[in-house]
């Protein structure tokens, strides 16, 4: 017999007047494994994940959680009985235990009868030394280690968190994330983890479920998402996009970098030909001649820059086609500063060419 997965929700609605936010959303998580709901603001993310917790009620649809159901329309498990844990973003410790309190919060007996569970966890986030400290005494990113450990206490068999990261500055928070997923492994929990920050999707998550106005529009591994985004919205939700518009005639469109493949797109059909800064790669003009085309790379097509910026790790050049009709910029690593007006080659990498029917 198969194991079933520790989280599967399946075909779960809910709706607010009348309006489905959560509309017909299923997936699973197995042991050990981290999907991440990544998603807009107000496409649904935060209502999925309180039905999950048991502080909503769906319309329809159920939940199990390792094969067991904890929740349909007709029976419910209530939320501190269902081996799930949360960490949300205002889960805010308890202020007037001191962290060993904390930890222990949700363990029959308290500190006391648990010392070495808490010991091992506080070892684990790199508190062991605070114990007796209370949460005023700590930084926001010892704050959040602690709330790590007190939602792992009890074992949790889920574990569920809300853009738990957001309240940290930027360079702690790569640390703090990093340290939390290697827990997270270790405990073999699994974890569903809201966001709406692809970078922070892309470093936590085994799976992605990308999720619009309600629904599941595209899940798969962060690798995928990237790489083969299921229309122009998903490549631009990752980064900033290039696009070229055409139009089909004979499976194929033409643009001034050659021609593009057009599968399953009716003919006359209007097409967004999607290419990420990245996979634009740029040649010199040698007196007036450019690159020959290459398999690899297409047609190059003559642009002048209108503007350089240095990112820091990066540089983003924008340039104008010749013919001043096409816009698009390039990102090259490191420091590339040409002057605005420099005429320059571009050509697009075509096995990173994204062609979408224009909606
Ligand atoms: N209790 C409620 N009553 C009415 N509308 C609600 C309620 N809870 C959520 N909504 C609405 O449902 C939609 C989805 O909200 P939700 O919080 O799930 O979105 P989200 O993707 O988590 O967004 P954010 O990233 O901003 O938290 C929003 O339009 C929100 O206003």
């Amino acid at each position: 017999m198969t194991t079933p997965p520790r989280l599967e929700v399946q075909h779960l609605i809910r709706a607010f007047d009348g309006l489905r936010v959560v509309d017909d959303v299923s997936f699973t998580v197995a042991a050990g494994e981290v999907a991440c709901l990544l998603g807009p603001s107000g496409c649904g993310k935060s209502t999925t994940l309180r039905i999950v917790a048991g502080v909503d009620m769906q319309d329809s649809g159920s939940i199990f959680v390792d094969g067991r159901l904890i929740c349909d329309t007709v029976f419910r498990i209530p939320p501190e009985r269902r081996a799930i844990g949360l960490m949300f973003q205002d889960f805010a410790l308890f202020p007037h235990l001191p962290v060993s309190e904390n930890v222990a919060f949700g363990l029959p007996g308290g500190f006391a009868t648990n010392r070495a569970r808490v010991g091992e966890l506080l070892e684990r986030v790199q508190m062991s030394n605070h114990v007796d400290s209370y949460p005023h005494e700590l930084s926001g990113g010892e704050q959040q280690r602690v709330a790590l450990a007190r939602a792992l206490a009890p074992k949790p068999r889920v574990l569920l968190m809300d853009e738990p990261f957001s309240g940290l500055d930027e360079r702690l928070r790569d640390g703090i994330r990093d340290d939390t997923l290697a827990l997270l492994k270790e405990e073999r929990t699994a974890v569903l983890l809201v966001t709406h920050e692809p970078d922070e999707a892309m470093r936590m998550a085994d799976q992605i479920l990308l999720m619009r106005a309600g629904r599941i529009v595209q899940q798969g591994a962060p690798y995928n998402l990237y790489n083969a985004p299921v229309d122009r919205r998903a490549a631009a939700f990752f980064s900033d996009i290039n696009v070229l518009t055409g139009q089909v005639r004979g499976a194929l469109t033409d643009t001034p970098f050659g021609q593009f493949l057009t599968p399953g797109i009716p003919e006359g059909h209007a097409v967004e030909i999607v290419i990420r800064p990245q996979h634009l790669k740029i040649d010199f003009h040698r007196a007036g001649q450019g690159p020959a085309p290459t398999a690899e790379n297409g047609t190059a097509a003559l642009a002048r820059v209108t503007r350089a910026r240095y990112l820091g790790s990066e540089s983003l050049v924008e340039f104008a086609t010749e013919m001043g009709d096409i816009a698009l910029t390039a990102s090259v690593p490191g420091v590339f500063l040409p002057p605005a007006g420099t005429p320059m080659w571009l050509m697009l990498r075509r096995d990173r060419v994204f062609v979408f029917p224009k909606i």
